[in-house]
C-alpha cells in the first residue's frame, strides 16, 4: 500500500461508522471540514497524475454528498493542472462541504448517462464513499457495466461505489478500481473479501486529522505483528527443550498419518522444543519410518490418554487433522480440555462438533485457550445461522463464533479472520494465492499449536500464526506443496 506520511496508523480498521464519529470529532475540535475535503481532493488528484500520466481526460463522477464534494475539488486541481476534466453526476444538496466545492470549481456537471468511454479516460469514482446505504440505481449500474465493457481504469474516492466499507461486499452493482484512495483510515472493506480485489491498490492518505482523533473503539486491525510482537515466545539461549514447549498432535488412522505429520513438522519448525505425534493403534510404523526429530506416543483410548496428560510437560494439542474418527475426536477433545491446556481444532476436529455445538460451547471456560481454525465450509458447518446471515460481515461471523464457543477464531480464506471472545478482530491481507493447497491447513494448526504451547496467549499465536503461515508461503514460492511450506517457516 502507499502512503503518504508515516504519522498514520495503517493497521488501525475503522468502520464507517465511526469514521463518521470521527469527522464529526475533528469539525468539533474546530478543525475546518473544508479542508479536509480540499486535502481528500487533492490525494485523488496526485493518485491520477502519478499513476495515469498518459491520461486524456479525466472523468469526474460526482454523487450528491461529501464523496462528490472530493471529486469536485479532484476536477477543479486537475482541470488546473491542465488535464481535461469532465464532471458526470448529481448536483449536491446545498448548504454543505460538498456544495462549496462545487462552488469551487462551476462548470458543467453533465447526466452520467452522457457519459461516452474514449480512449484515454480515467475515470474519478466519486459517487459514493462510506454514505453509501443501498444498492446503487439501475442507470448507475449500466455506467459501471459501459466503464467495465470499455476497460476505464477506475481511481475510487474511499471505496468503489456500491462496496460496502463495512462488509467488503457489494450491495448490488460495483465499480472494480484499479486504485482506491482513501483516509485518515483503512475500512474493514478494503481487506475483507471481495472488497479488497475491487479496490485495486490502497492508498491511504493523511488529510490532517490529528491521530488522537483517530481513535476507535471498533478493536479490529489489519494483522500485523504490533499485534502479537509483545508477546512472542522468550527465546533464551539457556532455555531447557521443555521450556520451549511440548506440543502433542493427535494422529489419524494407518491410512491418513500425513495430516499429522504436515502438522507435527510446522509445529517443530515454529520453534516448540518438542512434538509428539499422538498415534493410534497399527499407525506406529507408519510415521516411524517418516519421522526423526518428532516423537511419537502409543495412545489407544481415553484411558491411555488420560494417563499420558498427568505429564504436566504436554503443553498444547491439536486435534483434526485426518483424525477420521469423529466421536474420538469428541472425546479426546474434551479430556484435553479438562487439562485447562490449549487446543488447536482443525479438520475433523471441528467436523465432529458440528452437530455437537453445545458440548464444544461448554469445553472451554474460562481465559479463551481453544483456537478454531475453519475453512467456510467448516464454518458454516458450525454456525450455519451466523454464515447465512447476510447483514454480517466475515468479521462480525467471526466474533460471534468465538463469543459462543469461548474461542479464537481463525475463519480462513484470502482474508483470514482472526477474532477473540473478547471482541478483538483482525484480517490478514498478506497471504498469496498459492496458499490455498492441500495440507495448507494442516502446517497452520500446528504452527498456531506450537506457539501456544510455547506460552503464547492464544489470539496472539493466532494472529502470528497466520502471518508466519503467509510469510513461509512467500518464501516457498509459487508452485509449493504443504510439504515445501512447512519447510519455509522461520519462528517468530
Ligand atoms: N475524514 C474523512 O474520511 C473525510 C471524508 N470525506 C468524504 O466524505 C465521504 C462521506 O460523505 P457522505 O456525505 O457522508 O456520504 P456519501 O458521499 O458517500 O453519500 C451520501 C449521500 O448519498 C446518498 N446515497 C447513499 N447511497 C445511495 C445510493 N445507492 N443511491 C443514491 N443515493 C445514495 C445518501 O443518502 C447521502 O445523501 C467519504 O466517503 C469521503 O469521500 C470528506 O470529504 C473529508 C473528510
Ligand atoms: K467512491
Amino acid at each position: 500500500m502507499s502512503r503518504t506520511l508515516m504519522a498514520i496508523d495503517e493497521t488501525l480498521l475503522v468502520s464507517p461508522r465511526t469514521m463518521g464519529k470521527i469527522d464529526q470529532a475533528a469539525a468539533e475540535s474546530g478543525i475546518d471540514s473544508f479542508g479536509l475535503m480540499q486535502k481528500a481532493g487533492a490525494h485523488v488528484a496526485a493518485v491520477l497524475l502519478s499513476h495515469f500520466p498518459e491520461v486524456q481526460r479525466a472523468v469526474i463522477l460526482c454523487g450528491p454528498g461529501n464523496n462528490g464534494g472530493d471529486g469536485h475539488v479532484a476536477g477543479g486541481l486537475l482541470a488546473a493542472s491542465g488535464v481535461e476534466a469532465v464532471r458526470f453526476g448529481m448536483e449536491p444538496k446545498p448548504g454543505g462541504d460538498a456544495a462549496r466545492a462545487r462552488q469551487a470549481y462551476p462548470g458543467k456537471l453533465l447526466p452520467l448517462e452522457d457519459w461516452q468511454p474514449r480512449d484515454g479516460d480515467v475515470i474519478v469514482d466519486a459517487l459514493f464513499g462510506a454514505g453509501l446505504d443501498r444498492p446503487v440505481a439501475a442507470s448507475i449500474a449500466a455506467l459501471i457495466e459501459r466503464a467495465q465493457h470499455a476497460g476505464t481504469p477506475v481511481i475510487a474516492v474511499d471505496l468503489p461505489s456500491g462496496l460496502s466499507g463495512r462488509t467488503g461486499e457489494p450491495t448490488g452493482a460495483c465499480f472494480a478500481a484499479s486504485h482506491t484512495v482513501t483516509f485518515a483510515a483503512l475500512k474493514p472493506g478494503h481487506l475483507l473479501m471481495p472488497g479488497r480485489t475491487l479496490c485495486g491498490q490502497m492508498h491511504l492518505c493523511d488529510i490532517g486529522i490529528p491521530a488522537r482523533l483517530i481513535r476507535s473503539d471498533d478493536a479490529m486491525w489489519k494483522n500485523d505483528p504490533g499485534l502479537y510482537a509483545s508477546k512472542r515466545p522468550l527465546t533464551d539461549a539457556g532455555q531447557h527443550k521443555y521450556g520451549r514447549g511440548h506440543l502433542v498432535v493427535f494422529s489419524g488412522p494407518l491410512s491418513a498419518t500425513g495430516a499429522a505429520r504436515l502438522s507435527a513438522t510446522a509445529g517443530l519448525n515454529s520453534g516448540a522444543g518438542l512434538v509428539t505425534i499422538a498415534n493410534p493403534p497399527g499407525a506406529t510404523l507408519a510415521l516411524a519410518s517418516h519421522l526423526t526429530a518428532i516423537m511419537q506416543h502409543p495412545v489407544r483410548d481415553e484411558a491411555e490418554l488420560e494417563t499420558w496428560l498427568s505429564d504436566k510437560r504436554l503443553s498444547a494439542f491439536v486435534l483434526g487433522p485426518g483424525f477420521g474418527d469423529l466421536e474420538k475426536a469428541r472425546s479426546y477433545t474434551a479430556r484435553v480440555a479438562a487439562t485447562g491446556r490449549p487446543v488447536v481444532l482443525d479438520a475433523d476436529g471441528l467436523t465432529a462438533f458440528a452437530s455437537e455445538t453445545d458440548l464444544l460451547a461448554k469445553l472451554f471456560a474460562g481465559e479463551a485457550r481453544l483456537v478454531l481454525t475453519p475453512h467456510e465450509g467448516e464454518f458454516r458447518r458450525l454456525c450455519g445461522d451466523l454464515a447465512d446471515d447476510p447483514s454480517l460481515s466475515k468479521i462480525d461471523r467471526a466474533r460471534g463464533a468465538a463469543s459462543r464457543f469461548n474461542a479464537v477464531m481463525v475463519y480462513k480464506g484470502a482474508d483470514t479472520v482472526i477474532a477473540a471472545p473478547d471482541g478483538r478482530a483482525a484480517v490478514n491481507a498478506d497471504a498469496p494465492a498459492w496458499l490455498a493447497t492441500a495440507g495448507s491447513g494442516d502446517v497452520l494448526a500446528g504452527i498456531i499449536g506450537s506457539l501456544l504451547s510455547q506460552g503464547m496467549p492464544a489470539f496472539e499465536a493466532a494472529c502470528a500464526g497466520v502471518a508466519l503461515h503467509g510469510e513461509a508461503a512467500i518464501r516457498a514460492g509459487r508452485g509449493m506443496n504443504a510439504e515445501d511450506l512447512a519447510g519455509h517457516i522461520e519462528p517468530l
